[in-house]
């Protein structure tokens, strides 16, 4: 470091020398000095550094500079008078890291740390309590987009990995959420902390920050390919390890590692892959450890027993591969596994884990090596396309983390050889790619633009154009680096329209609501965005890369240009908006002579339970089409018409149909083709047969799920992971919260309570029998079914009965019978005091608590039959046509 450097005892507060000091931190890395002496002054700051160079301690000391300098030395209660601290992370895993990193150290220091990870619909607005408030950017979103006076209260946002402003599916909420808070408060500091990437100096010009860049990596990263039993490394070293007989090149590898006392992490491009890779390396680490190792691959077995049930194919093969000190990681695996597995490697007691790249976003791991399998990833529509840089170098970064590992080695692997010195010198070489605004995605813009207006932040045309003016999007549009995309985009984008609105014309053809819920963007029913796989990515690039922004075009009349094109867009938006009953038109306050939009109750519902439009159209549609045929009788609604209805969202996740898929399919659509919310059930040779197959998978899985069906069936029966199912579940619940607000708003919608009762199902998994029973604290699903298969079926059942015939039941015992028992006999009644009207209080609680223990199950009917109505043609036609016109909503 020169002489000139600042030093840390003249920059920061001396609680923060201590603390550092505590930590063990003994002097800060180069650019972690330079980003603190610019932070320090308030200034917006852009880290684009490195992976392992430090870039949380750059925030942590920033964030507690701040708060100390505000409090003024003031300790214990979080000050009202003092500034916010909010840090924003990717992922809900990471978020919770965070949390737990900081928690401890924070609360010697006086400061409070909180999270909220609860669902994006919940609100929680305690967690803004605390000094340090650590939340994923959809949840902060989420919760600033309804109540946005709170972004005054912020003193400093922290953004953790912010280069995914570029990612196609949730960039746009992060830019939208970082533009919200430097529109509404622009004294808040930013500070954003990215990997490197190509044009980080744009990302620092929109904020106005300062950009703290460097090559600099604390612990040196070697990186190189395996090609005939040579690591041949980039600085020209060459390291020969013979590729071990009858074993592949990743076990070979490994097991030198190993040998080395180091730790692997492979990464590869598929989860059966994952899986596969960790079946070959098991056996022969299990030979190579010495036998205290040993002890503790069985240990680490014992213990992942005792958290899962190991029921599933899956979590045996986890089990068995940990004998071994192998594991394999991606998403589809249960939430609780993933952090299992990565708490032990992080304790040393799991040698390798094979891994998709979920696991390169910012972990810190103590991997010596990495290997990277292959470079390539399947693509459906291209075959297998090349990854971008960013996420190899990513995955790289994950070797040679500072106080795990003396240094850190990367190894490409390939199948081609001369394809793989290409390619691996291409990446080991290559500039990672530069990031681009998401917000020209019209079906993504909606969501956001409703939310500005739900918000009151911007409620005319020229508010929002304000708005808009301060994003990354119009800053690259203005800069010219947007400008080609923009173009792909939008014929793209016009493709795209054209396919969809052909369909969106059929279904309202179809429906005697046609005229309702027109849909001039045709972009009603669109399940996805655009640039959305890596060869779309990669298309867009070599767009970029062939055409440089033209000066000629950076002219002064590029601005109206720009303005021009956003007020069409933003028009567009408003448009569809008022076409389908989200916003109305409200008298402009004298005397601003300006069009001003107010939210219709159906419109705050989908911003606030944050679905995006089109998917809360469909559901209003399909709510109201459901009674129409109702009405007809011509459909028994049933449960199967639920979950149709919901599988057809764009917020749901759809899964991959096999060839051995159909025939259940097939079955399925013979028994329900009277459930479906639809015109006509599509038939095979349909070109739209593709899509509804997808929705029915979907649909069958959350029908298997609530009929108690097995994990594990479940998972073998339609080749998914626990970790999607449980994604599922935790997707249908929210979908089916907003679902039964919409159909409150309108009393002819009585669909409100089997609503209720399917998310009770979908949230335990249970059949309608054994909802009573799931109410009691300490029974699941499983138990519940014990105690109903035994003959308790009712809560009364358990009062009237004696405790020791309830022990009996299998898996129950005295204690829980105890317990159960209790609750019944003692349930206390929590006494909420309505102080206009005490005395109605206790009324209504008690009525609430018989109300959950009636005994729902007396008959144990789990689909409900509505008998066709027997109404004559007038009475329908003037029902059909008051529902198709304004009544509603
Ligand atoms: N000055 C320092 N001295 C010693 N260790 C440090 C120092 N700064 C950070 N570390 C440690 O370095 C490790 C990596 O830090 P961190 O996770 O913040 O890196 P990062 O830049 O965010 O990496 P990535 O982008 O790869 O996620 C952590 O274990 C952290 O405690």
């Amino acid at each position: 470091m020169s002489s000139n450097s600042p030093h840390l005892e003249d920059l920061v507060h001396p609680n923060i020398l201590s603390y550092l000091f505590r930590k063990k931190i003994i002097e800060l890395y180069p650019p972690q000095l330079e980003a603190i002496d610019a932070g320090i002054t308030g200034r917006n700051l852009v880290v684009s550094i490195p992976t392992a160079s430090g870039k949380t301690l750059i925030a942590e000391i920033l964030a507690l500079q701040k708060l100390l300098l505000d409090s003024n030395g003031d300790k214990g209660k979080a000050s009202k008078k003092r500034g916010k601290v909010l840090y924003l992370c990717p992922l809900k895993a990471l978020a919770t890291e965070k949390y737990e990193e900081f928690k401890a150290d924070w609360d010697s220091l006086g400061f409070r740390v909180g999270i909220s990870t609860s669902d994006i619909d919940q609100i929680d607005y305690k967690v803004f309590n605390n000094d340090l408030i650590i939340l994923t950017n959809e949840k902060a979103d989420a919760l600033l987009r309804l109540d946005p006076k709170r972004i005054a209260a912020i003193s400093m946002v922290i953004c953790d990995e912010i280069h995914l402003i570029n990612d196609d599916h949730r960039g746009i909420t992060l830019e939208f959420l970082l533009t919200r808070i430097k529109t509404a408060n622009p004294s808040a500091q930013i500070v954003g902390l990215s990997a490197t990437i190509q044009n980080a100096e744009e990302l620092a010009s929109w904020l106005q920050a300062q950009l703290i860049t460097s090559e600099w990596r604390p612990v040196a990263l070697k990186e190189g390919f395996y090609l005939r039993d040579e690591i041949h490394f980039q600085d020209g070293a060459v390291r020969t390890i013979p590729k071990i007989p009858g074993h592949s090149e990743v076990t070979t590898l490994a097991i030198d590692m190993i040998k080395e006392g180091g730790q692997v992490l492979v990464f590869t491009n598929s989860r059966k892959n994952t899986i596969k890779l960790a079946d070959e390396l098991h056996i022969p680490i299990r030979m190579i450890t010495d036998n205290k190792e040993k002890e503790e691959f069985d240990q680490i077995q014992e213990e992942i027993a005792k958290i899962d049930s190991l029921e599933t194919e899956t979590a045996k093969k986890l089990h068995k591969y940990l004998k071994g000190g192998v594991a394999f990681h991606h998403a589809g695996l249960p939430r609780k596994i993933l952090s299992f597995i990565v708490k032990q490697f992080n304790q040393r007691k799991i040698k390798v884990i094979c891994c998709t790249p979920t696991l390169a976003a910012g972990v810190n791991t103590p991997a010596r090596r990495v290997i990277i399998k292959t470079l390539y990833r399947y693509n459906a529509e291209k075959g297998n396309v090349l990854i971008p840089v960013i996420e190899y170098k990513q995955m790289a970064g994950r070797a040679g983390r500072p106080r795990f590992d003396p240094y850190g080695e990367v190894i490409i692997l390939g199948s081609n050889p001369e394809k793989l010195v290409n390619d691996a010198v291409g990446y080991i070489n290559g500039d990672p790619e530069k990031i681009f605004s998401k917000v020209g995605d019209e079906n993504k813009l909606q969501s956001h633009i409703l939310s500005l207006i739900v918000s009151k932040f911007a409620d005319s045309m020229e508010q929002i154009l304000k708005f808009l003016k301060n994003t990354f999007y119009y800053h690259q549009l203005q800069t010219g680096t947007l400008s080609d995309v923009e173009e792909a985009l939008n014929n793209k984008n016009k493709r795209y329209t054209k396919r969809k609105s052909s369909l969106q014309k059929t279904r309202t053809q179809l429906r005697p609501t046609s005229g309702r819920g027109n849909d001039p963007l045709g972009l009603a029913a669109d399940p996805g965005s655009f640039f959305t796989t890596a060869s779309d990515y990669w298309e867009k690039e070599n767009l970029l890369q062939s055409t440089k922004p033209k000066k000629t075009e950076l002219s002064d009349n590029i601005e109206i240009k720009i303005e021009r094109s956003l007020q069409t867009k933003i028009q567009q938006i408003i448009n569809y908006f008022q076409e389908n009953e989200l916003i109305t038109q409200i008298e402009a306050p004298h005397p601003i002579a300006v069009e001003v939009f107010e939210a219709t109750p159906f419109g705050k519902i989908c911003s606030q339970s944050y679905i995006p439009p089109q998917d809360g159209i469909i559901i209003k549609e399909d709510l109201l089409y459901a009674k129409v045929l109702e009405d007809y009788g011509e459909i028994e609604l049933t449960n199967t018409s639920w979950l149709y209805l919901l599988s057809k969202l764009s917020a749901f996740r759809k899964f991959y149909l096999r060839k051995q898929d159909y025939n259940p399919i097939f079955t399925f659509i013979e028994h329900h083709s009277d459930n479906f919310i639809m015109e006509e059930v599509w038939e095979k040779t349909d070109p739209q047969f593709l899509e509804f197959a997808q929705e029915l998978k979907l649909t069958m899985i959350m029908q298997d799920w609530i009929s108690e069906v097995h994990e594990k069936n479940i998972t073998e029966r339609y080749n998914i992971g626990v970790g999607d199912i449980h994604n599922t579940i935790d997707n249908a619940q929210w979908l089916l919260r907003t679902m039964q607000q919409i159909a409150r708003l309108d009393k002819e919608l009585h669909f409100s309570s089997d609503l209720q009762k399917l998310n009770y199902r979908i949230t335990h998994g249970i059949k309608e029998s054994l909802i009573p029973l799931v109410k009691l604290k300490g029974i699941g699903r499983v138990r519940a079914r014990k105690l109903f298969q035994a003959g308790f079926k009712t809560t009364n059942d358990i009062l009237n009965s004696n405790i020791e015939d309830i022990a009996k039941v299998p898996l129950i015992g005295m204690t829980i019978a105890r317990n159960i028992q209790n609750q019944l006999l003692n349930r206390p009644v929590k006494k909420k005091i309505d102080r206009k009207h005490p005395d109605k209080s206790e009324k209504l609680l008690l009525d609430k608590t018989t109300l959950e223990f009636q005994s729902q199950d007396a008959n144990d009917k789990e689909e409900k039959h509505i008998p066709p109505k027997d109404i004559n043609q007038d009475t329908k036609e003037r029902k059909l046509k008051k529902n198709s016109l304004d009544r509603f909503f």
